[in-house]
């Protein structure tokens, strides 16, 4: 293949790459798609599809212990990984076909290798094959990030949790983000005794400190041992185990597995963004402007690769939005990248969007009021758990206008998405009070709040 025989590459076969050739397509595009790995990138592969499916198991056995506890006959459950993996496998397998059936119907060509920049508009693959187009796309997502620390390479990744078939009996996760916080509960539930390294002196930086210094409680009183404010110097093997040496020198017990959940780096090193002079940022995103533009003409950028928000739906909403600039005839097509709501699948979840307290507070000052209610969720109550809800609502102005909404408890993955639309249309306070509540559930201690 050779000369502008596209009208559209698009480096990479994740999220963003797909949403992107799919809708260019659509629009009547000719495109080329290239993606060694597995169709759907990081989420359907390794990321938020595995990780929800680990999560709705660990789910299942919390709701199997809660069951036990209000008068089911159940015996202690035995949970046989293996087996549930075969199901995981299987539904993202149908993923798989779905989006190779779609690209069929849509003409789209896939190339199954990688591809690197050799010119402004060319892209070779692994084998020599030069393609040329007036558009690309570059969705090459990003990879796990380990520390630069002695004996680094005796820890795993995110990657490697979908490989287990087992529950590893002890576990150190290192880091508390997104990853390190799931990570730790799917493990915590499913027989692993975890112990989490935090370098920071809360859980979920950036997000309410409230709700995690709440997560944090559920966690230890889960099981979970928290060691917060805590830097790793070195990493060392002893027999089939890890131990792990703090900031201060001491030891911890052995490990069966040590999982670094630090962060991820952009795969632009990988498709030769740097060859053709793009802008890059640190961890080597690629810098784009408010409409996915990098700083060479008819190249753009999505999704992680990108210094923006590293969430699947971004990917795929900054993808459609760019395609239909270039090739749907809307010149001002673009994604807002404000008040997008984000979940953690903590266990508890957390959702988000909008403004912290903190944030507000900094911004708005004595504007700010905040309304919260902790509360026990029904099954936690009947079942005798622990287990408590803690929802937040930070409201600004005269007309008490809701700039954030923080949800931790059992539903708040399913009870923010709507919310967060009326969010983003501006709800008042006041609009959530004259809102009928849905009794009983804990959705409606949003619209009561006093
Ligand atoms: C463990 C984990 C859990 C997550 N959970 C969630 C969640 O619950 N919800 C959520 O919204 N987000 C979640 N995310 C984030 C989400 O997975 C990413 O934001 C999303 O996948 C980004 O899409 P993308 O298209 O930018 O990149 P990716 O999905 O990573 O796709 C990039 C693709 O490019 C390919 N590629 C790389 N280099 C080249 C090259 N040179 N040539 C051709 N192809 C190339 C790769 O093989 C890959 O398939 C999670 C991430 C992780 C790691
Ligand atoms: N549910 C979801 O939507 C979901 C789930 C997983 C990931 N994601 C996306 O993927 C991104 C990456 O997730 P992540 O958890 O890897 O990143 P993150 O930025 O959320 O967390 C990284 C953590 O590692 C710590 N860290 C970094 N370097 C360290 C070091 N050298 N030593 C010790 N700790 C260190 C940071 O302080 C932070 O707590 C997220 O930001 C998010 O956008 C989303």
């Amino acid at each position: 293949m050779s000369g502008t025989d596209f009208d559209l590459i698009v480096v990479g076969g994740g999220s963003g790459g797909l949403a992107g050739a799919f809708r260019a397509a659509a629009h009547g595009a000719r495109v080329a798609i290239l993606e060694p790995g597995e169709l759907g990138g990081t989420c359907v592969n390794v990321g938020c599809v595995p990780k929800k499916a680990m999560w709705l198991a660990a789910d299942l056995s919390q709701k199997i212990a809660a069951a036990a506890q209000v008068g089911f006959a159940v015996p202690p459950p035995q949970f046989d990984w293996r087996a549930f993996v075969a199901h995981r496998q299987r539904y993202i397998a149908n993923i798989h076909t779905s989006y190779q059936q779609r690209l069929d119907a849509n003409k789209i060509a896939l190339l199954r290798t990688r591809g690197c920049f050799s010119a402004k508009d060319t892209i070779e693959t692994d084998d020599g094959i030069r393609l040329r187009a007036p558009h690309i796309l570059i969705a090459t997502g990003g990879r796990p990030q380990r520390p630069d620390i002695p004996g680094a390479e005796y820890g795993l990744v995110s990657d490697d949790f979908f490989n287990l078939c087992s529950a590893p009996e002890r576990v150190a996760i290192v880091g508390g983000g997104y990853i390190g916080v799931e990570l730790a509960g799917v493990l915590q539930a499913l027989g692993s005794r975890v112990d989490m390294y935090v370098r920071g002196r809360r859980l979920l930086n950036g997000f309410d400190e409230e709700l995690s210094l709440q997560l944090a409680e559920d966690y230890r009183q889960y099981g979970v041992r928290l060691h917060l404010g805590c830097e790793l110097r070195s990493l060392r093997r002893e027999g089939e185990r890890v131990v792990l040496r703090d900031g201060a020198g001491g030891d911890s017990a052995p490990f069966d597995a040590v999982f670094f959940a630090t962060g991820r780096r952009a795969n632009s090193d990988v498709c030769g963004a740097n060859k053709v002079g793009i802008r890059l940022e640190a961890g080597g995103h690629i810098h784009v402007d408010d409409f996915q533009n990098t700083s060479v003409p008819g190249i753009y950028a999505v999704g992680d690769v990108t210094d923006r928000v590293a969430l699947t739906p971004v990917a795929i909403a900054a993808a459609r939005r760019l395609m239909d600039r270039v090739f749907g005839g809307k010149p001002d097509s673009k994604l807002d990248y404000a008040d997008i709501a984000t979940v953690v699948f903590s266990h508890p979840p957390i959702g988000h969007v909008g403004l912290t307290e903190e944030e507000a507070r900094a911004r708005h000052g004595d504007a700010v009021r905040v309304y919260r209610t902790g509360f026990r969720p029904m099954l936690h109550a009947l079942a005798d758990s622990p287990q408590r809800s803690l929802f937040k609502l930070v409201c600004v102005g005269e007309e008490e206008r809701v700039v954030g909404i923080h949800l931790l408890g059992e539903g708040a993955d399913e009870i923010l998405q709507g919310f967060a639309a009326a969010l983003k249309r501006g709800v008042t306070k006041r609009d959530l009070d004259e809102t009928v509540a849905i009794h009983p559930t804990s959705a409606e201690e949003v619209v009561l709040m006093r």
